[in-house]
C-alpha cells in the first residue's frame, strides 16, 4: 500500500489539510499528536524528559509542563536535538504498528508530522507532500491559534527548515493560501493516487 507522508512549517495548515483527506475516507497518521501523546504515557519517554529536562517537565497530575519544556528547547539547538531523540524513536514504532492495523483494501495512507523532512521519516514514505502559506499567514494563524508571540513562532519556525530545504525533497505540493482550492488539490492528489 502507498504510504505518502505530508507535511509543511508550523501554521501552514497540514493539519486542516489532512482533515480534507479523512473525509474522502484516507487514513491518516498523525505523528504530531501521537507525540504528544506518548509524552505523557509511554514510560521510558517520560523518564528520559524528566531526566533531561527535569522533574518540572511535569505537574503532579501528570500533565505535560509544555512551557517549560519549550522554553528550553526552542531557545537552545543541543536541547531541541536531545528532545528529538528522545521523542522520534517512539513515533516511528508507533507508525509502524498503526500501519499494520489499516486494512489492505485501503488505497494509500498518509503520515502528517510537523518535521517529515527534518527527522528523515520521509525516507519511510513513497510520496510527500508540501504544504505552504506565506510567511505571514502563516506566523498570524498560530498567533490566533495559540495566543502566542510572533516572536514565539519565529523561535520555532527558526528550527525548521525553510520551505525552500523542503522543497527539493518533496514530490506534490499543495498552496493552502485559501480554502476553496485547497479541496480541488486535495482532490487532484488523491486522483493521482488512486491511480498509482
Ligand atoms: C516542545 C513541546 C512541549 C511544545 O509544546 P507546545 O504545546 O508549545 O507546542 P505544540 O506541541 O502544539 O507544537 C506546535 C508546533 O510547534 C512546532 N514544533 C513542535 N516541536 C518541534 C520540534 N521538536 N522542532 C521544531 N518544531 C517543533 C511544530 O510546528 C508544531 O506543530 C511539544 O511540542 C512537545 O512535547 N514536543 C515533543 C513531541 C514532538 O517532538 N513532536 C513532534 C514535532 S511537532
Ligand atoms: N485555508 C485556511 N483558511 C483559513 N484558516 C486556515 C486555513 N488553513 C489552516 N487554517 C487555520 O490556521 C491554523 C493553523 O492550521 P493547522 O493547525 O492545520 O496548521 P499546521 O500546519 O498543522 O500547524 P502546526 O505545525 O502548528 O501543527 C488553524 O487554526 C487552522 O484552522
Amino acid at each position: 500500500m502507498l504510504k505518502v507522508g505530508i507535511t509543511g512549517g508550523i501554521g501552514s495548515g497540514k493539519t486542516t489539510v489532512c482533515k480534507v483527506f479523512e473525509t474522502l475516507g484516507i487514513p491518516v497518521f498523525y505523528a504530531d499528536a501521537v507525540a504528544k501523546q506518548l509524552m505523557v504515557t509511554d514510560l521510558i519517554l517520560m523518564d528520559g524528559v524528566k531526566s533531561t529536562f527535569g522533574q518540572e517537565s511535569y505537574f503532579e497530575n501528570g500533565i505535560l509542563n509544555n512551557k517549560h519544556i519549550a522554553g528550553i528547547v526552542f531557545n537552545n539547538q543541543l536541547e531541541l536535538d536531545k528532545l528529538n531523540a528522545l521523542v522520534h524513536p517512539a513515533v516511528f514504532r508507533a507508525f509502524d504498528k498503526w500501519a499494520l492495523a489499516i486494512p489492505s483494501s485501503v488505497p494509500y495512507t498518509l503520515k502528517e508530522a510537523a518535521l517529515l523532512f527534518e527527522s528523515g521519516s520521509y525516507k519511510m514514505c513513497d510520496k510527500n507532500i508540501l504544504v505552504t502559506a506565506p510567511l505571514t499567514l502563516k506566523i498570524s494563524r498560530v498567533m490566533q491559534r495559540d495566543a502566542v508571540s510572533a516572536e514565539q513562532v519565529q523561535a520555532r519556525i527558526d528550527k525548521q527548515f525553510t520551505d525552500q530545504q523542503k522543497a527539493k525533497m518533496a514530490d506534490y505540493f499543495i498552496d493552502n493560501t485559501e480554502n476553496t482550492s485547497v479541496i480541488l488539490q486535495v482532490l487532484d492528489l488523491h486522483q493521482q493516487f488512486l491511480n498509482q
